[in-house]
């Protein structure tokens, strides 16, 4: 299992991307605009991460930023965690003998969503499955990218 990233819902994209990119120096690799969910999803990476963001994946800071939201009081601004997993229907199948609810089962086989005791949610993503559309420009490999 591999780390993928962190999630948090950001209510200025501009001025998130100008602190985390313009002023604490990470680096955007990737976004993907979802046009029917009305979201923008922006991938960071340490400038020290770079060179590994781009091979087998690095751990990164995904940003999401909700077209008609942008007042996360009571706690929503913290997303998720991510892994990516060898066999997501295994791991869930695990989890969910050892008594974990998956809140999200893996249907499309490549995203399935559980949380912590303190309901910390995680996202569990399959290695190696097709990512959703992204910008033209993105090369980024099917593991972590996300
Ligand atoms: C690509 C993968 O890393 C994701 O995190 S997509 C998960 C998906 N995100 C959204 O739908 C973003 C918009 C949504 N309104 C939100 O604010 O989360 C998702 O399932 N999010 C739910 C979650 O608990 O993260
Ligand atoms: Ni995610």
């Amino acid at each position: 299992m591999q780390f993928l990233h962190t999630m948090i819902r950001v209510g200025d994209l501009d001025g998130s991307l100008d602190f985390f990119c313009g002023k604490l120096g990470l680096v955007e690799v990737r976004r993907i605009e979802n046009e029917k969910g009305r979201f923008t999803l922006v991938y960071l990476a340490a400038p020290d991460d770079l060179p590994q963001a781009k091979g087998a994946g690095a751990p990164l800071v995904e940003l999401t930023y909700n077209w008609d939201e942008h007042d996360y009081a009571g706690g929503r601004n913290f997303g998720h965690l991510a892994f990516a997993v060898d066999d997501i229907y295994a791991v869930c199948a695990r989890l969910q003998a050892a008594g974990v609810t998956i809140n999200r089962p893996p249907r499309d086989g490549y995203m399935a969503f559980i949380r912590s005791p303190d309901h910390i949610s995680i996202e569990l993503l399959q290695k190696g499955a097709p990512l959703p559309p992204a910008e033209p420009w993105s090369s980024m490999p099917n593991i972590g990218a996300w």
